[in-house]
């Protein structure tokens, strides 16, 4: 059984040293993490290659430009980020130092999915480091080529104590989870989010579980068709369908079904050739157990386009599937595999109806030029996002929050979201101690009487916040309205005089 009390001792320590409370410490620490992408691209795609025989260009697009651009999109906004806000204040404390301060919650354990197996850990990992934490990194045991490059190589470039990487599968993590940590960060299944949700519910650790499930994609007959498959294909078949975000079923009445089928066959052939088998641009199923889940999903519902496999290279093609009922297991559990089931809804209301009966999904998609439709969705159906015309594109938006809602999950991250997530906000009230500020506090010591009560309620009525001004402003204000007041009686009076 392995033994982590050694690693969270050495990161408490690193923790309480106030080591990571430094913002140019920080900084440099992500500024090594950026050089380790830089200096390892070829040894990542690699990786990748081996785990999920991803294509290049998929690897550049999904994993190292987009961590670079997160690790500097931090390092620009990292001094602003860190800086304790002054919220505007009431008129019952204008005297007073109100402040917001940016505290790291401490030691942060994050645990990494396989299916993007380096971005999905080590862009959390990101951002903790920048909110100021100690993290202990847990990469998938199911993608191993790319955990043993965690293991291998991000020590190299960060510091050791401060940011541990620790390997292996469930009953290791079991093992970590029995340690207390600030705040987990965990992406995953569900069904295990709940076993980490349970275990942080030990010391009430704050927890973010970013999950998955079923995300709907909505055809209205209004959108252009060729434009539409294109981008719902590409959602669906990067990675080989096993993206948290992939548009997980069609919903669309059977006139676009038709023409969605028709114009898939056609992108599909020119994406992949006649062979689609033989195209690298193709990843593969990740493992034996996961293609097996795969063949079983297939079975519902009748074959209108793909259909054929090979289990020697864990391949399965692009495949359609139509005439699907609402209870067959394809439409019962999130698919995770290039496979991609139609179901058939008469309106847009029933598309929101059946959405509205299930459990809260990741994103929504809908397709349709036209605003009324758009609005139906937006405000008549709950889920962790909304993409418009598009899939999986909403993730790439950095000044957007990402996360789930209900059962996929809780909590958000990205940019500045990412940097909040793993921040405590600690409020900070500095009261004013000079004569002025005590006659304004002394109406709430005994003994009480209505005159203390009145000036009391007066005070703590709410108004319009004023804009953040301290005893020195005040001051000086009233300094120079006195000016101005002596300045005319001074002025009247000579002109009086003449
Ligand atoms: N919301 C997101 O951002 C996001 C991203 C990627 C994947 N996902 C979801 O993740 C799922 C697929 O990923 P997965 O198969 O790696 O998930 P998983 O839950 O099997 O594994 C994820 C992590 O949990 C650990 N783990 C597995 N079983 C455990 C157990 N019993 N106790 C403690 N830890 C355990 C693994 O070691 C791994 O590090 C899909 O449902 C997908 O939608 C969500």
């Amino acid at each position: 059984m392995a033994n982590f009390d050694d690693t969270l001792q050495r990161a408490r320590l690193a923790f309480s040293s106030g080591k990571t409370r430094n913002v140019s410490f920080r900084r440099k620490q992500l500024e090594n993490l950026l050089r380790c992408y830089e200096e390892h691209e070829n040894e990542i795609i690699s990786a990748l290659e081996a785990d999920l025989r991803r294509p290049k260009q998929e690897s550049l697009i999904v994993e190292t430009e987009f961590m670079k651009n997160d690790i500097r999109h931090i390092l620009f906004q990292l001094d602003e980020w860190v800086q304790s806000e002054k919220p505007p204040k009431s008129f019952v404390n204008m005297m007073d130092d109100v402040q917001i301060y940016n505290d790291p919650f401490g030691v942060v354990l994050v645990i990494g999915a396989w299916n993007y197996p380096l971005q999905l850990l080590l862009v959390p990992v990101a951002s903790a480091i920048a909110a100021g934490n100690c993290v202990v990194i847990k990469p998938s045991e199911i993608a191993a080529n790319c955990a043993k490059f965690i293991a291998d190589v991000i020590p190299k470039y960060l510091d050791n104590d401060c940011y541990p990487v620790v390997c292996g599968g469930p009953s290791e993590t079991a093992e970590l989870l029995n340690q207390r940590f600030d705040y987990i960060f965990y992406t995953g299944s569900t069904r295990v989010g709940k076993i980490i949700h349970a275990a942080a519910n030990k010391y009430l650790t704050p927890t973010t579980l970013e999950l998955g499930g079923k995300s709907p994609c909505y055809i209205d007959k209004s959108v252009d068709m060729r434009t539409a498959v294109k981008r719902i294909l590409w959602g669906k078949l990067i990675n080989c369908g096993q993206t948290c975000i992939a548009p997980d079923y069609i919903l669309c009445s059977k006139e676009v079904q038709e023409k969605f089928i028709v114009e898939a066959k056609d992108v599909l052939k020119e994406w992949y050739g006649e062979n689609i088998q033989s195209s690298p641009d193709l990843s593969r199923v990740i493992n034996a157990n996961n293609f097996q889940r795969l063949l079983g999903l297939m079975k519902s519902g009748r074959v209108a386009v793909g259909g054929n496999y090979d289990a020697s290279e864990r391949f399965i093609e692009p495949t359609i599937l139509v005439d699907v009922k609402e209870t067959d297991p394809i439409m019962e559990e999130e698919i995770f595999g290039p496979i991609l089931p139609i179901f058939n809804v008469e309106s847009a209301y029933d598309a929101i109806k059946f959405i509205n009966a299930r459990e809260s999904p990741l994103v929504l998609y809908i397709f349709t030029p036209t605003a009324e439709v758009q609005n139906l969705f937006i405000n008549g159906t709950q889920s962790g996002g909304l993409c418009v015309n598009d899939t999986i594109m909403h993730y790439a938006v950095d000044v957007l929050p990402f996360g789930g809602v209900g059962m996929s999950g809780m909590g958000r991250y990205h940019g500045k979201y990412g940097f909040e997530t793993f921040t405590h906000k600690k409020s900070c009230l500095g009261k004013d101690l000079s004569p002025l500020g005590e006659k304004l506090s002394s109406a709430r010591y005994p003994p009480y009487s209505d005159r203390k009560g009145s000036l009391l309620s007066f005070l703590l009525r709410k108004r319009r916040p004023l804009p953040n001004l301290h005893l020195s402003h005040v001051l000086a204000i009233g300094l120079g309205v006195g000016l101005t007041v002596l300045t005319n009686y001074y002025l009247q009076g000579k002109l009086l005089s003449k």
